[in-house]
């Protein structure tokens, strides 16, 4: 059944932080992507992480990208993606785990997919996007059945990949169709972004194309496990990341011609502020 997104769904869903709470309270993220070339995408989807209130952030990423993750985001502690043994510490510690913003398509890339793949719990929310999406469809890896809470976000060009429906041909019963095969939350982005569920879907009433901008997956990213590390149902507060996203980049879209992901990202707890019951 199609349904949208209620307006409400931000109060509805964010909660005021108990007195009595710490840091371990509002969830251990690790993210894992960033390769040379792409540093910058795991960065701005840590930073989303960071500024919806994940109680820990771990970035797992190139050597290269060390240094500038450093300086940009101190709250986050860095593994080196090269070290498998460390990354698989950090994936079995965490209670979210982002992998494929910046990921590249190389084996190293594939190797960690299927690290995370093996290794992801019942216990666990795994939030698959962009290269790792891609990595899924170029090398027939599945969404291992029954094991974590899986969530994948394609735009609607790695869906095409992932689905093999066109962009041009895909539509409402196709979409749901291929969905089906899949044991996963599909966001698939777009003007109007749709979330499928297993029976429910979801249209998401808002955004603006002044987000259409390089990175703003990214830090969808960072927000939706920055929401589903800390808010029931995780359903819900799916929706409210998806929500708060386009709520933010329209609202930097009425003063603004592009709507930058930093400065969405520096608006999210400010925002979030204005939502808590
Ligand atoms: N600063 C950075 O480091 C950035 C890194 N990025 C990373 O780069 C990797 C490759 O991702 P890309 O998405 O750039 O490349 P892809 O090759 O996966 O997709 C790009 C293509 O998809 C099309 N597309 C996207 N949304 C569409 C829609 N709604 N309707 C129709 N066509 C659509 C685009 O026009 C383009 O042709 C990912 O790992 C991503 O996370 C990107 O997020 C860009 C920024
Ligand atoms: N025209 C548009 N209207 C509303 N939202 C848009 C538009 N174009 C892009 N977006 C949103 O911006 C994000 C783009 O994600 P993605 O293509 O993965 O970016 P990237 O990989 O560069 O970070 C999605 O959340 C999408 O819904
Ligand atoms: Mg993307």
């Amino acid at each position: 059944m199609q349904h949208i997104i209620p307006h409400n769904i931000l109060s509805q869903t964010i909660t005021k932080r108990p007195a009595v709470s710490h840091k371990g309270t509002y969830g251990r993220v690790a993210l894992i992507g960033g390769n040379q070339q792409f540093g910058g995408a795991i960065i701005l989807a840590s930073e989303a992480a960071v500024n919806t209130g994940a109680g820990l952030v771990t970035t797992v990423t190139a050597p290269e990208n060390h240094a500038s993750l450093h300086a940009r985001l101190p709250e986050a502690m860095v593994v080196d993606w090269t070290d498998l043994p460390a990354v698989k510490e950090i994936v079995r510690q965490a209670s979210v785990i982002v992998i494929g913003p910046g990921l590249g398509l190389d084996s190293q890339s594939l190797a960690l997919l299927k690290l995370v793949f093996a290794s992801v719990t019942r216990q666990q929310v795994c939030v698959v996007d962009g290269s790792a999406i891609t990595l899924m469809a170029e090398h027939d890896v599945t969404v291992p059945n029954h094991s974590a809470a899986f969530i994948l976000t394609p735009h609607k060009k790695e869906w095409e990949r992932l689905s093999g429906i066109p962009v041009t041909e895909q539509n409402e019963e196709r979409n749901l169709l291929a969905k089906e095969k899949i044991p996963a939350a599909v966001v698939l982005k777009k003007h109007r972004t749709e979330i499928f569920f297993e029976t429910d879907t979801y249209l998401n009433p808002i955004g603006t194309p002044a987000m259409a901008t390089g990175g703003m997956g990214d830090t969808l990213a960072g927000i939706i496990a920055g929401f589903t590390a800390q808010f029931q149902p995780k359903d819900k507060a799916l929706l409210a990341a998806v929500y708060l996203h386009s709520l933010l980049g329209e609202q930097l879209g009425k003063s603004h011609y592009v709507a930058l992901p930093s400065k969405l990202i520096g608006l999210i707890s400010r925002t979030m502020k204005q939502f808590e019951t």
